[in-house]
């Protein structure tokens, strides 16, 4: 049995840096925590919406409020994190005036989820940021990247840029791997994506999904990016979130530094594809910590079929 804690002196073993892998464990316990709050949250009253918005508009719940003390906890008892990045926080928040690690999550993705028990997430990433401004670096930059998925199992999915390793939490509360070096397959005839929203789609994705329904596809649509991820690492399959045309400006639903980039790391590890239009998710510079895009990901033939599509728009617009 490989638990979480062997896989970490392995990671010793091949040469990541203390303080990271320091930091992955205190990420990983901090998950553990969330799980266990959120197997037990309507029996504690942990149900429902606050009365407060994020910096992004949206009704905060319990759970993603909570869900983000507890993250935060954990990169302060970190002497090597600098600053911590969130969903829900309006700014970076300064964690230790000398540490070098900068600690950025979606600390309940999913979050409208909860309240009918269907499995949400914790999304998270590392980069190296001793100020500020360092943080807002391409997805290239991520040192290692992971989600939680709390689903019938609390499952941990991680990467430290190369492979991409699953575990498990055990009865007694530890990590155990159950799949190492997982792979996407580079085929599978499943997309997801929100339907009601065709009316917004660019053609290009109005074109892939036309396709994809005529040739025997079948659709999935959880509403927690975590959820419909874990199941593209399990069976392949695209997930497709684009801008809404007729609101471009927007960029899209999903955040780049706490949802695309990682995500982006975890499949491309996996040999997967993540873009963004004609350009790869983690090649985008960002200019804002919630700035949002839109992505699609998944199995590598289907995403190649839509950056190609996207290439050839882009070379008819010059030659118009
Ligand atoms: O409301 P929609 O269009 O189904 O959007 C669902 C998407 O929004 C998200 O819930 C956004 O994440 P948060 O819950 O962290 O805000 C994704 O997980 C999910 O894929
Ligand atoms: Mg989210
Ligand atoms: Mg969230």
């Amino acid at each position: 049995m490989t638990t979480f804690e062997t896989f970490l002196e392995g990671q010793k073993q091949a040469g990541l840096d203390d303080d990271l892998i320091a930091v992955l464990r205190e990420v990983a316990e901090a998950t553990r925590k969330i799980s266990d709050t959120l197997k037990t949250s309507s029996l504690e009253g942990l149900t429902g919406a606050t009365e407060e918005t994020n910096v992004q508009g949206e009704t905060q719940k319990p759970l993603d409020i909570l869900s983000n003390d507890i993250l935060l906890d954990a990169c302060r008892a970190l002497p090597s994190v600098s600053f911590a990045v969130s969903e829900e926080l309006d700014a970076e928040v300064a964690i230790h005036a000398d540490g070098r690690y900068a600690v950025i999550f979606d600390p309940l993705d999913g979050s409208s989820n909860l309240d009918v028990n269907v499995t949400v997430g914790t999304i998270f990433s590392v980069i190296e940021a001793k100020t500020a401004a360092d943080i807002l670096k391409s997805g290239r930059h991520q040192l290692v990247a992971g989600y939680a998925a709390y689903g019938p199992q609390t499952t941990l999915v991680l990467t430290t840029g190369k492979g991409v390793q699953i575990f498990t939490l055990n009865g007694e509360g530890t990590y155990v791997l159950t799949t190492a070096d997982a792979k996407i397959a580079p085929e599978a005839k499943e997309f997801a994506i929100n339907a009601a929203r065709r009316a917004s789609w660019d053609d290009v994705v109005a074109a892939y999904i036309e396709e994809a329904i005529d040739t025997g596809h079948n659709m999935r649509w959880v509403g927690s990016m975590v959820a419909d991820t874990h199941r593209i690492f399990n069976r392949g399959g695209v997930f497709l979130y684009p801008a809404d045309r007729n609101k471009p400006a927007s960029g899209g639903r999903l955040r780049l530094l706490y949802e695309a980039n990682p995500i982006g790391l975890l499949v491309e590890a996996a040999g997967g594809e993540a873009i963004i239009g004609e350009t790869k998710i983690l090649d985008l510079e960002p200019t804002g910590l919630h700035q949002r895009v839109p992505v699609i990901f998944g199995s590598k033939a289907e995403v190649d079929k839509l950056s190609a599509a996207y290439s050839a728009r882009k070379l008819e617009a010059a030659a118009e």
